[in-house]
């Protein structure tokens, strides 16, 4: 069944492949796309734990935006939201069935929720080219991921969004702290280390959103960040080796405290709004600044390297059709029909000039129901 549209049955093995190609296809299609880069709208890409109140959050960023007349478009990325409280601009359950895609593939909610992603990201060209169509009239876009952080966060296909949105769009991802949860300093050292990997790993500028202030106030975490002998005094009477690990940690993240915006805000009383609209402000505009240069610098290393490469297989093709002295060239890794390779050379000696790459040759392997892996160069 092709679970982008709940219809008959497929090779998942096939199904597996064509994704892979398709990610990879993407990720080419976003390393390019620098050249339509747009300085509207900003992309603001939620990530947080579960049930830190990501889903609520962006509602109230919705009501928000509506009530001070920017305007909002907004993405849902997660396949397993039974509800959102928001109408969705672009919603992931509208292309992709999670539950067919659990049946089909025989995953489990994770597993699910991955593979409808991946499956997702294989047209995230058409999504990011839907939001370019509409960018003058758009502030913001809005972005809820799925309540399994690392799902977005380590996976090729949020990786692949990442990029995407990045490439065309200043982005800035907000991670959503549960405040009252982080009260203890070890909860409150775990979420700073996330958001410390995530801040390296999409190489963004993140806007730490303290959720539920109408909870508890965030003055403890500012303290904490801001000091931290503070931290080290709130840990001491804790001897475990979990609390010496996060007493030495402290020390280590002060440049990432340093170097990232914090606000604290309520989903639920709309508190602090006006904060975190500036940091994000602030964020797009450092994004310009800096990260821009970088993703195009990291860009252009990248095609210099592919350029290299290319130059690097030229030179050794030559050099393979000058010690042949104008023969027949087999490479052979692990034969195992001689004759019928021996045939196949024969069969095909009317060409001038030839040259079969190993792809190719592989699928032509693979069609004739071979299972040898054999190059050749005529000349
Ligand atoms: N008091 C209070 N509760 C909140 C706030 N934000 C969210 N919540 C509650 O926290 C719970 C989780 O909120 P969600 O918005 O579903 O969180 P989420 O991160 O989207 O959850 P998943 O996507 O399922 O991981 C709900 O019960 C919300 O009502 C807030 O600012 N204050």
């Amino acid at each position: 069944m092709d679970p982008m549209e709940s219809s008959s049955e497929q090779d998942i093995v096939e199904e597996s492949q064509k994704l892979v190609d398709s990610l990879d296809k993407l990720r080419v299609s976003a390393a390019s796309s620098s050249s339509n880069f747009k300085k509207k709208p900003i992309i603001i890409i939620v990530v947080g734990m579960a049930g830190s109140g990501k889903t609520s959050f962006l509602h109230r960023l919705v009501c928000h935006t509506f009530d001070s007349k920017s305007h909002g478009y907004v993405v849902n990325l997660d396949p397993a939201v039974m509800s959102l409280p928001f109408g969705a601009n672009i919603d992931i359950r509208d292309t992709v069935k999670y539950k067919e895609v659990m049946k089909q593939y025989n995953l489990g909610p994770n597993g699910g929720i991955l593979t409808s992603l991946n499956l997702f990201a294989t047209k995230f060209d058409e999504v990011v080219s839907v939001i370019e169509k509409r960018a003058d009239q758009l502030d913001y876009v809005l972005v809820d991921t799925p309540g399994q952080i690392e799902i977005f966060t380590w996976s090729a296909s949020g990786a692949i969004i990442t990029e995407a949105f990045a490439s065309t769009f200043p982005t800035v991802v907000t991670y959503v702290v549960d405040t009252p949860r982080s009260s203890s300093p070890i909860t409150f050292m775990s979420n700073m280390l996330y958001a410390c990997s995530i801040l390296y790993k999409t190489r963004l500028p993140l806007v730490l959103a303290f959720n539920k202030t109408d909870v508890a106030d965030h003055k403890f975490a500012l303290e904490w960040m801001e000091d931290f002998e503070v931290f080290q005094a709130a840990i001491q009477s804790d001897n475990s080796y979990t609390a010496t690990l996060a007493n030495s940690l402290s020390l280590s993240l002060y440049e990432f405290y340093r170097n990232i915006r914090s606000v604290g805000v309520s989903a639920i009383s709309g508190a602090g709004m006006d904060g975190f609209f500036k940091a994000i402000e602030a964020s797009a505009e450092e994004y310009m600044e800096t990260y821009k240069a970088d993703l195009d610098m990291r860009k252009a290393d990248k095609e210099r390297l592919e350029e290299e490469r290319k130059k690097h297989e030229m030179e050794k093709l030559r050099k393979d059709m000058e010690s042949s002295q104008g023969g027949t060239v087999v490479l052979n890794t692990g034969l195992k029909d001689r004759d019928a390779t021996e045939k196949m050379m024969l069969e095909e000696d009317d060409e001038d000039f030839q040259v079969e790459d190993e792809e190719d040759s592989d699928d032509a392997i693979d069609e004739d129901d071979e299972d040898d892996e054999t190059k050749h160069y005529y000349l």
